[in-house]
């Protein structure tokens, strides 16, 4: 079951009266959460993902919420339709302050086993598609000289994520590309950092079969899946001024995980079980 939006957040209201914030991947899961958070604190939101009518679905709860939304189907793996995003953005609104490339996802697979088109299909999506919409927005951010503001939600990818080493290499790619562009794109004002999130109890769990999720459960010292409110008041954080000075930086929302646990997608193979008998062996 989903945990809902949070309309009880730690941020004051009206903090976001008058910005504009893109939300990818908004239908659904974390990204519409988010968008609602914004909406809440005052925000006009530019929302996409592919699905429309999950997108619609989102564009009136925001509205609901009293924000101005402008709502766009697309997949952000196409170059030109990322652009014409971005227009549309700038021209409805006269920009956007905060980019938010929450699009992404990934399906569980041993390494040996994922064909050319699944790994095209994953790093298209994480690394290409993020790679798109953030230099689409820097550009126009640059070109009229207003400030901006990135973030990329990525994983938790400090020891690896077996079972799915295809987003474990977009996500990394992300994280470096950010830390990259936060040096280079400083000068224009532009800020870039990650949110990496452990596991957060969405309905996208549902993705991956009953040990996968149970894995996900107790993949952190703390024995329990985040909640979306975890993950949006973090992304609150990075996107309001209360963060002005930090950028290049991956803040990780986790319950621990990137010290202790294992989220096993696929379920634990045999060979990572605790194997009594070596340990009697060895005395
Ligand atoms: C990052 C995790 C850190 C730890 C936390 C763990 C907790 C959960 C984390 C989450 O991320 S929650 C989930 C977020 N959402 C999703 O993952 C969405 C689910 N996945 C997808 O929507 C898709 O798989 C995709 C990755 C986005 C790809 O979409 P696309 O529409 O382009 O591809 P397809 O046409 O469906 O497939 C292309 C190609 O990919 C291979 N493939 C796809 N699905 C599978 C599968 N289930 N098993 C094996 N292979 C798959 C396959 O080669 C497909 O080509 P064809 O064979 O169909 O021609
Ligand atoms: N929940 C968790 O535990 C964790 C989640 N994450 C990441 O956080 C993000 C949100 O996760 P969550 O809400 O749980 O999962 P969801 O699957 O619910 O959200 C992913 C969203 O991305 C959209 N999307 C996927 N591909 C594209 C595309 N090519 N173009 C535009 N939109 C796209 C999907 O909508 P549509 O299909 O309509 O395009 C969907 O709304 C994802 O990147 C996920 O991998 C990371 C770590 C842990």
């Amino acid at each position: 079951m989903q945990t809902n939006a949070n309309p009880k957040t730690a941020f004051r209201d009206g903090l976001f009266e008058g910005k504009v914030v893109l939300v990818s991947g908004a239908g659904t899961g974390l990204g519409k959460a988010c968008a609602e958070q914004f909406a809440r604190l005052g925000a006009s939101l530019v929302i996409c993902a592919r699905d429309g009518e999950r997108l619609q679905a989102t564009a009136r709860d925001l509205r609901e919420l009293g924000a101005k939304v402008l709502a766009r189907p697309m997949t952000i793996r196409d170059p030109e339709a990322v652009q014409a995003l971005m227009d549309e953005a700038w021209r409805e609104f006269g920009g956007i302050d905060v980019l938010v490339n929450n699009a992404g996802g990934q399906f569980a697979s041993p390494a040996l086993e994922i064909k050319p088109k699944g790994w095209l299909a994953v790093v298209d999506t994480n690394l290409n598609g993020t790679w798109y919409m953030m230099q689409a927005a820097a550009q126009r951010w640059q070109k009229h000289g207003q400030p901006g503001n990135i973030i990329n939600v990525v994983a938790v990818i400090w020891r690896g994520l077996p079972q799915v080493a295809h987003t474990c290499a977009a996500r990394a790619g992300v994280v470096f590309l950010s830390k990259s562009v936060a040096v280079e794109w400083a000068e224009h004002r532009i800020r870039v950092n990650c949110l990496a999130p452990g596991t957060i109890q969405t309905d996208a769990f549902n993705y991956y079969n009953e040990q996968g999720r149970a894995s996900f459960q107790q993949a952190n010292p703390m024995k329990h899946a985040g909640e979306i409110a975890d993950i949006s008041e973090g992304l609150t954080y990075l996107a309001s001024d209360a963060s002005k000075f930090v950028t290049g930086e991956v803040l990780t929302i986790d319950g621990g995980q990137q010290l202790w646990g294992d989220p096993w997608f696929d379920g634990r193979p045999t060979y990572f079980e605790l194997d009594y008998e070596v340990s009697r062996r060895a005395g």
